[in-house]
């Protein structure tokens, strides 16, 4: 039941309160509905008692009720949908401001995949269970509920008799929103996992055609579509008994009515009139009813996905402070700093090093030794259990989030540039600067030139069509860390996929944009870094060793073994392009 009120806590009071209005108008439109059967049965009276001087406003009665109940239904339609959507426009605001405010890590690994699915297929499903499902079982169940009242009025032992099938009804509905509950947990996982594999599969066809995949390589994806499959046919298998008892059940007024009331009918306690309206309203009050049997499957499927959205909703952000921190400068200190990602083992180990204000700092070691991940605890990227990590004298944690991140720029060789117009691209590194301010970035960022050879310039869009090489969109995203302005740089293999042709170009706009700045550079091409003022060397997640190139390259024998690989691996290089 938790999961049902989960669903009804994503909308807020102003759009409850237009909820029960879009109720209210189904109610009315649902009974509005069903006056014509009261008509008729007005008619037929008339007949049968041969006095026609009504006939004409039980007809307008009917023409009226008809006009009214598509009025009143499309009045509450349109009222359910605008809180529909806006409900949904708000929880995928707050779920985005929440993933913007989880640890970074939490977003990459585990919640991608699944926010992916909720936010764009689950919540799909929200709309149709704000808009329709909710009005139509209400108004559903509140016409039988009416019809019993004015029933009990007129006749106790008929309203006692039409009671069977709707709480029968009621309470296999019940029934089978429970065991769907049970089962839509496992239905929304095996849906999420087709999803994000078809996702995968899509994303990798390249690879898969360059990999020359056989059927073996379809394995993962047809084995969740198959898992899907499965949980499918058996939650529809689990809700089919319920389903065909409450169809037979909506027709079984017939059974118990006609014979009855019937039986009243001879007996001389009811009028034939009389008789005639008690099978109309039998007839009348179940037809509501099939609507809301049709509504019920929806109710455990969205109370799952609104259980998932909750969860995320709840989910520990990182702590943040809203008090202003007054660093020194941007000296970046680590201090006895042990991490490991979840329970697993400390990727970095009893870790201290300085990043000295304005100079050039070098991270290397082998390949896992910790270097990226030390880098991205800088960003608060994830939080430290042990040590410290101090910015300008003042611990991580203790400066706002928000000012954190505005003092460093984070270059990776994973470019991202948003579907948006290039000028947009480099202006989010600041959104107040001015044109000029905008292109001397991009200039900076030797990327001016070739824009301007684009047809639209800095308006042209980036998407699909949009023919940029790697390098080209990389050194538009260093136009907007420039424009950014950081004190801090980290530069994270940011050279690692360049070509021969780009290098030059590259470094070019990585000097601009390190100018004067506090940098950590990590880098696998040790020529890049042999001039840093301090290198810093990481063996299996632990600092053995911390100086300038000359003075390791003396002593420190794990870094002699990597300039020993990268000079055979650079001679190995232009041996290939000699050859
Ligand atoms: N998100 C993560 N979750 C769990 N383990 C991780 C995660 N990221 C990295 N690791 C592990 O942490 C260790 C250090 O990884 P890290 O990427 O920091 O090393 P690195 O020195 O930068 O390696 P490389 O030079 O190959 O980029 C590795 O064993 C890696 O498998």
């Amino acid at each position: 039941m938790s999961d049902v009120k989960a669903l009804f806590g994503l909308i807020d009071k102003k759009n409850k309160r237009r909820l029960i209005g879009a109720v209210i108008c189904c109610v009315l439109s649902v009974l509005c509905g069903i006056l014509p059967y009261l008509g008729v049965w007005g008619i037929v009276t008339c007949f049968l008692n041969e006095r026609t001087e009504n006939l004409f406003q039980y007809v307008c009665l009917i023409a009226a009720a008809i006009i009214l109940k598509h009025l009143l239904f499309g009045t509450g339609t349109k009222i359910s949908h605008k809180v529909a959507y806006q409900t949904l426009g708000e929880t995928r605001k707050k779920l985005f401001r929440k993933i913007a405010r989880l640890p970074m890590g939490y977003v990459k690994t585990t919640a991608s995949g699944q926010v992916k699915t909720i936010i764009m297929d689950n919540m799909e499903q929200l709309e149709t269970f704000y808009a329709h499902n909710i009005p139509e079982i209400i108004s559903g169940l509140a016409v039988p509920l009416c019809m019993e009242i004015l029933l009990a009025i007129l006749d106790i032992r008929v309203a006692g008799i039409m009671l069977i099938p709707v709480v029968l009804f009621i309470l296999v509905g019940i029934l089978m929103i429970i065991v769907q509950m049970k089962k839509m947990d496992e239905f929304n996982q095996a849906f999420a996992d087709v999803s994000v594999k078809t996702v995968e599969y899509v994303n990798g066809m390249k690879e898969l055609k360059i990999f020359a995949a056989d059927e073996s390589t379809y394995g993962r994806l047809s084995e969740s579509i198959r898992t899907y499959s499965t949980v499918v046919t058996e939650w529809f298998q689990s809700c089919l008994k319920y389903v065909a008892f409450n169809h037979a059940d909506l027709n079984s007024n017939l059974v118990f009515l006609f014979p009855l009331a019937g039986l009243m009918y001879l007996s001389g306690s009811v009028t034939a009139a009389s008789y005639i309206m008690y099978l109309f309203m039998g007839l009348a009050m179940l037809i509501p009813l099939e609507t809301v049997s049709n509504n019920f499957d929806y109710i455990g499927m969205n109370a799952s996905v609104a259980k998932k959205i909750d969860e995320i909703l709840k989910l520990d952000e990182m702590a943040d402070t809203t008090s202003k921190a007054e660093l020194s400068d941007h000296t970046i200190v680590f201090e006895h700093v042990t991490f490991s990602y979840g329970e697993g083992q400390p990727v970095l180990k009893d870790v201290s090093f300085t990043v000295p204000d304005g100079k050039v700092t070098a991270l290397v070691g082998v390949s896992g030794s910790g270097k990226s991940t030390a880098a991205s605890l800088i960003c608060r990227f994830w939080d430290i259990t042990e040590g410290q990590i101090c910015l300008g004298g003042v611990p991580l944690n203790q400066i706002p989030l928000s000012d954190l991140m505005s003092q460093i720029s984070f270059v990776t060789q994973n470019t991202f540039l948003f579907k948006k117009s290039i000028r947009e691209n480099i202006m989010m590194g600041n959104p107040e600067a001015t044109e000029e301010e905008m292109m001397q970035a991009a200039k900076d960022a030797v990327c001016h030139d070739f824009i301007m050879r684009l047809p639209k310039g800095y308006d042209t869009v980036i998407d699909k069509e949009t023919k940029l090489s790697g390098g080209e969109k990389q050194r538009i995203t260093l136009a907007r860390a420039i424009l950014k302005n950081a004190s801090v740089v980290i530069l994270d293999e940011a050279t690692a996929y360049i070509d021969a042709d780009n290098e030059d170009l590259l470094q070019k706009a990585l000097a601009k944009l390190s100018e004067g700045k506090t940098v950590l550079v990590i880098a696998h091409r040790l020529s890049s870094i042999k001039e840093a003022d301090s290198i810093v060397v990481l063996e299996q997640g632990k600092v053995i060793d911390c100086g300038t190139h000359d003075e390791l390259i003396r002593r420190c024998s794990p870094y002699q073994d990597m300039w020993a690989a990268f000079e055979q691996s650079d001679q190995w290089k232009m041996g290939g392009v000699n050859a």
